[in-house]
C-alpha cells in the first residue's frame, strides 16, 4: 500500500498534545434592530456551538458545503472576526481574552494562507519584499537578517533566489501560492490556517502545492487547520476531518475512518456526491438528500439541522430534538440519532479511501446547493 503525504507527516509527529482548543464557538451575522429588540428573522447563525481540538503536528480539515461556516470558524480562531461566545485556546493562551497588542504578538505564531494567490499579494512589491514584510511588521529592523530569512524561505518553498526581485504578478498561480506560503512561514508560526489553498489553482498544480505543504509540515513541525470543500483534497492531506453543516460540526473522525465508515447522513451524502464511475450509482447518489431549499445559515428552528433534507430522520420524532455531538467509537464523533443508518441502507458500501488525489474530484459538496 502506498503511503499518503498525511501518513508520512504523522509518522514524524512526536508530540500529539493539543495546540488549539476551540470550545462552544458561536457567531451570528445580521438581524435587524427595532427599538431595543433584535429581530431574529434575518439573522444568520454562522457558528452554533462549534468545538474541536487540533493536535500539534496534525492537519485538521474543516469540510462542508459553501456557507457551512468553515471560514467563519477559522476567522474566529485568529480573531479576524470576533465570535459571540465560546473560547479559543492556543497553546493554553486564552486568545479571546487578549488585548489587541497581545494579539498582534501572538499572530506571529498563528498565520493564514488564503485561497486567492492573486488577491493576497500586492503586485507593486517584489517577491522578496513581500516575504520580508511580516518580519518588518513584527519588529525585525535589520535589513540583512530580513533579506537572508526571506531568501531562505523562498528557496524552501521551491522558488529560486534569482527570482526574488521580480514582482508577484510575473508568476503563475502555483508559484504565487508558494510565495504566499513563504510569507506565512517566514515568522516561524506553529499553527497555519489554510483557507482553500489550492482551490484557485489548476488541477495540475494542486498536488504539487499540497505535497509542498505536507513536506513543510514534516520539516518544520507545523500544525494545520485546513479549510476545504473538496473531499479528495481533504482525504489527501488531513489526518482528521470535521464535517460542518449549517454552522455545526456534525461528524469528526480520523480521515481514513471517516471515508471508510461515515456515520452522519450528511457526510454520506457528501461522499456519494463525489464522482463514481458507475452511472447507476450516480443516479442513486443524487437523491441521497431530500430536495429542499435551505437558506444559508438558517437551520430548522428546533431539532436536527439536517431534518428537512434527511432521508433517515425527517419523519422520526427523535429528530425533533437536537442531537449532540457524541463519541460513538474512540475518536469518532457524530451528531445524529441514527448514526450509520443511511450507509447501511445503501446498495453499495462506501469504499476505503484511495490514497490518490483524483484530478476529476472537483465535483464536491458545493454541487449540493
Ligand atoms: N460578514 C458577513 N456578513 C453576513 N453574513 C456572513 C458574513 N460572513 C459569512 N456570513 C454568512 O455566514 C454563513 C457561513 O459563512 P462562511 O463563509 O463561514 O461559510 P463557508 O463554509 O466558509 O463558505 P464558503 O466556502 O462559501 O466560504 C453563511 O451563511 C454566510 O453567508
Amino acid at each position: 500500500m502506498t503511503t499518503t503525504p498525511r501518513e508520512s507527516a504523522l509518522d514524524q509527529t512526536v508530540d500529539q498534545d493539543i495546540l488549539l482548543r476551540v470550545q462552544g464557538l458561536t457567531k451570528s451575522y445580521g438581524g435587524q434592530r427595532s427599538g431595543v429588540r433584535m429581530r431574529r428573522a434575518n439573522q444568520v447563525h454562522a457558528l452554533r456551538d462549534v468545538s474541536f481540538d487540533v493536535r500539534r503536528g496534525e492537519t485538521l480539515g474543516l469540510v462542508g458545503e459553501s456557507g457551512s461556516g468553515k471560514s467563519t470558524a477559522a476567522s474566529c480562531v485568529l480573531r479576524l472576526v470576533e465570535p459571540d461566545g465560546g473560547s479559543v485556546e492556543f497553546d493554553s493562551i486564552d486568545v479571546l481574552g487578549l488585548s489587541s497588542r497581545q494579539l498582534r504578538r501572538l499572530r506571529s505564531r498563528m498565520q493564514m494562507v488564503f485561497q486567492d494567490p492573486y488577491g493576497s499579494l500586492d503586485p507593486r512589491f517584489s517577491v522578496r519584499e513581500l516575504v520580508e514584510e511580516p518580519l518588518l511588521i513584527h519588529g525585525e529592523h535589520d535589513a540583512d537578517v530580513r533579506r537572508t530569512r526571506a531568501l531562505e524561505m523562498l528557496e524552501r518553498v521551491g522558488l529560486s533566489a534569482d527570482l526574488a526581485e521580480r514582482n508577484a504578478h510575473a508568476f503563475s498561480g502555483g508559484q504565487r501560492q508558494r510565495i504566499a506560503i513563504a510569507r506565512a512561514l517566514v515568522l516561524n508560526p506553529e499553527l497555519v490556517v489554510l483557507d482553500e489553498p489550492v482551490t484557485a489553482l489548476d488541477v495540475s498544480v494542486q498536488a504539487q502545492v499540497l505535497n509542498l505543504l505536507t513536506d513543510l509540515q514534516a520539516e518544520l513541525g507545523l500544525t494545520y487547520l485546513f479549510i476545504v470543500h473538496d473531499l479528495a483534497v481533504a482525504q489527501y492531506v488531513c489526518h482528521r476531518i470535521a464535517v460542518m453543516y449549517l454552522g455545526e460540526i456534525v461528524e469528526l473522525a480520523d480521515s481514513d475512518e471517516l471515508f471508510a465508515n461515515p456515520l452522519h447522513p450528511y457526510t454520506v451524502s457528501l461522499l456519494l456526491a463525489a464522482p463514481v464511475p458507475d452511472p447507476d450509482v450516480m443516479v442513486q447518489t443524487r437523491s441521497a438528500l431530500r430536495e429542499t431549499k435551505v437558506q444559508q445559515g438558517v437551520a430548522a428552528s428546533h431539532g436536527c439541522s439536517l431534518r428537512s433534507r434527511c432521508p433517515v430522520g425527517a419523519d422520526r420524532p427523535e429528530c425533533l430534538t437536537h442531537p449532540p455531538l457524541r463519541e460513538v467509537t474512540p475518536g469518532h464523533f457524530v451528531a445524529c440519532h441514527y448514526p450509520g443508518e443511511l450507509q447501511q441502507r445503501l446498495p453499495v458500501q462506501l469504499g476505503a479511501p484511495s490514497s490518490e488525489l483524483s484530478p476529476s474530484a472537483e465535483r464536491t459538496a458545493r454541487d449540493y446547493n
